[in-house]
């Protein structure tokens, strides 16, 4: 459709070529890459002629052999440097023999560790089943592929755990280890759920998908999930997706059929399939009127069915197969070399290992992505499959919202790692919530300590200096292994208790020496941890909004100080004693408890009001702190 094989497709496009999106995300860099590789797919291996869906056959690409000189100059021009195996490669030389690269698709067994920035962490890969030292292109422009969402029904919280996770882990490697990331996600906006639902409510798939993507979005936004660099949609790609399969076509690893189909033809690929879990799609439920060369063969493009949504193609119409897509989008936006590919760990077979095999073919490399990073189920507490749609086991996340917080959320995620299984139930979540107030009890308390109206005995400041520094370095420490992030919050955890064993009220004014500085420094970098993986402890804190909030605080600082004269008034014992004193208490404890009842009413607004020795001190509580949530 429009593009034709022998040209290099728009996305790779180079200079002089016309302008398309792709160049506002990436850099000049990347843009040299592409057009060298796009040249050089050209010019690659050689393809075994092949047939097109019509028998027509498909035309060995003609071959423009570059010159070392010219193809260095086209390179500087392009402000990317050369690489001797690119260039060898470019100059149909053939790759320089190396180290770890038998040809085998043994799952981990040759992998190659790749050439780049040292991020300074370690990250389990699930290529190779071992940590890693992830090691990105640049430190300016990570490229990471996260697979998106189907779009055909409301996010649930198995959606929100794979992306929330993923999301800690962005914006650790962000702005704990410096890594400017290039995020892509592919929507899913055609395929059979979605064409399915569509039907049964009478509505066209396109705006079927639509709605949910909008809605997918929206929650995302509501659960604090940064967005992608760029969302591409597989509807808005079918002429790239079309030229990605006559790729695969010419180099030789998938076949088009009479029926108008277009398989991918594993066997081309011998032992170099298979290297993410090392098995092969299962035959079992293959029709007996499939045209597959192969029972494990997968489908690329899959002719129309009657009543179904379609593009044209060289093989007829039909749609896009599921794993071709992502294959696509990655390889439009980032070539042939991907940093990072991310999702949850039911798409690693076939899913992921068919996107593997599909960009090998097509690009004709030896590795494509070079971590798969695959993050564990949610489960419904006490059950064995994950949540999921199609069990019908979900929570939506809109519905979870009513109840909890984003913030409750990700610390709930926070506290197992992103690999592991993680069960859903009231119970963990409270106590995820529980912990988040007692980190913000704590920062309200230590500023009530700075201000001077939080009193306590001298505090044990080098000590609590040296926690800091301890747990500065634990937590450091902590993320560039493997992200361990339930041991980032307990070390973080861990020096909350030991600040708040600091701060004991004491209700007689000591004069002693006071700490404050070490607790400002304290709060702060609890707040920066919190603020890294996107947890906001700050909306205890009032923020000063338009005129009607700032009236509101006013008011409120009025009845809490005119609540301390009353309660000051009803505790003072002034020159009485004995008989008289009795019956001044008794007189004035009405006034006592009308004070606590205000304290106790204002709760239920989000006011929180705390009982000092010599003063009150009052501060909003979070939507998520209030009572009932
Ligand atoms: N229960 C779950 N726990 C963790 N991640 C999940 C869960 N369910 C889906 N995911 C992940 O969410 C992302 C988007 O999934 P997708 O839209 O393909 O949904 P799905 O797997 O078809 O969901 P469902 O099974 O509910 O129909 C994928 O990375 C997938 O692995
Ligand atoms: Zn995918």
């Amino acid at each position: 459709m429009g593009v034709a094989w022998s040209d290099p497709l728009p996305g790779w496009a180079g200079p002089g070529c016309p302008p398309f999106w792709v160049g506002q995300v990436t850099e000049s860099l990347f843009r040299g890459r592409r057009y060298l590789e796009a040249l050089f797919r050209v010019g690659g291996p050689s393809a075994s002629p092949s047939r097109s869906g019509r028998g027509e056959p498909v035309p060995r690409p003609q071959v423009p052999r570059l010159r070392a000189a010219r193809l260095q100059a086209m390179l500087r021009a392009c402000g990317a440097s050369v690489g001797p195996q690119l260039l060898r490669a470019a100059l149909g030389l053939g790759a320089w023999p190396g180290p770890g690269r038998a040809a085998s698709g043994t799952r981990g067994q040759g992998w190659l560790q790749p050439a780049g920035h040292d991020t300074g962490v370690k990250v389990y890969n699930s290529l190779t089943r071992r940590k890693d030292p992830l090691i990105v292109g640049s430190a300016d422009a990570a490229s990471w592929y996260s697979c998106g969402p189907t779009v055909y029904d409301h996010a649930h919280l198995g959606h929100a755990c794979s992306y929330v996770r993923f999301d800690i882990i962005r914006r650790i490697l962000t702005r704990v280890f410096g890594c400017n990331i290039i995020m892509v996600m592919g929507i899913t906006d055609v395929d059979d759920k979605i064409i399915k639902r569509a039907s049964e409510m009478n509505v066209s798939p396109a705006s079927l998908a639509n709605l949910y993507e909008e809605n997918f979005k929206q929650d995302m936004a509501a659960l604090k999930v940064l967005p992608p660099t760029v969302y591409l949609r597989v509807t808005e790609n079918i002429p790239h997706i079309i030229s990605f399969i006559e790729g695969i076509i010419a180099n030789g690893h998938a076949y088009s059929t009479a029926q108008g189909n277009v398989y991918f033809d594993l066997r081309s690929r011998g032992d170099r399939y298979g290297k993410l879990v090392g098995a092969v799609p299962s035959p079992a439920t293959e029709p007996v009127d499939s045209d597959k060369r192969h029972p494990s063969d997968f489908a690329l493009w899959k002719a129309a069915k009657p009543r179904e949504v379609f593009w044209a193609s060289p093989w007829g119409n039909g749609r896009p197969g599921w794993h071709i897509e992502c294959s696509t989008i990655s390889s439009l936006v980032f070539g042939s070399r991907l940093d990072i590919h991310s999702g949850g760990m039911d798409l690693a077979f076939p899913h992921h290992e068919n996107e593997i095999a599909q960009c090998e073919a097509f690009h004709q490399c030896r590795q494509w992505g070079n971590y798969f990073l695959h993050s564990g189920h949610l489960h419904v507490k006490g059950k064995e499959e994950k949540m999921s749609k199609s069990l019908k086991n979900y929570i939506t996340v809109k519905d979870f919202l009513k109840t909890f917080s984003p913030d409750v959320f990700r610390l709930f995620c926070m506290r197992s790692s992103y690999r592991s299984a993680v069960d859903y139930s009231d119970g963990t979540m409270l106590e995820a919530k529980h912990l988040l107030l007692a980190a913000a009890a704590f920062i309200e308390d230590a500023r009530a300590y700075m201000k001077g109206q939080l009193v306590c005995g001298p505090v044990g400041e080098g000590l609590l200096w040296e926690r800091l520094r301890h747990t500065r370095e634990a937590v450091k420490a902590a993320l560039a292994d493997d992200f361990d992030t339930p041991a980032a919050v307990d070390a973080v955890m861990d020096l909350i208790h030991r600040g708040n064993g600091q701060l004991q009220a004491r209700t007689k004014e000591p004069s002693g020496p006071r700490s404050p500085a070490v607790f400002g420094s304290i709060v702060s970098y609890i707040e920066h941890f919190f603020e890294t993986v996107g947890i906001s402890l700050a909306d205890r804190q009032f923020v000063p909004g338009d005129g009607s909030q700032a009236a509101l605080h006013s008011v409120v600082e009025e009845l809490v100080r005119f609540r301390l004269k009353v309660r000051q008034f009803a505790l003072a014992s002034g020159k009485a004693t004995g008989e008289a004193q009795r019956q001044q208490r008794l007189d004035r404890q009405p006034l006592l408890e009308a004070c606590d009842a205000l304290r106790q009413d204002l709760t239920a607004h989000g006011i929180s009001i705390k009982d000092r020795s010599s003063t009150s001190t009052w501060e909003l509580l979070g939507q998520d702190h209030r009572p009932g949530s």
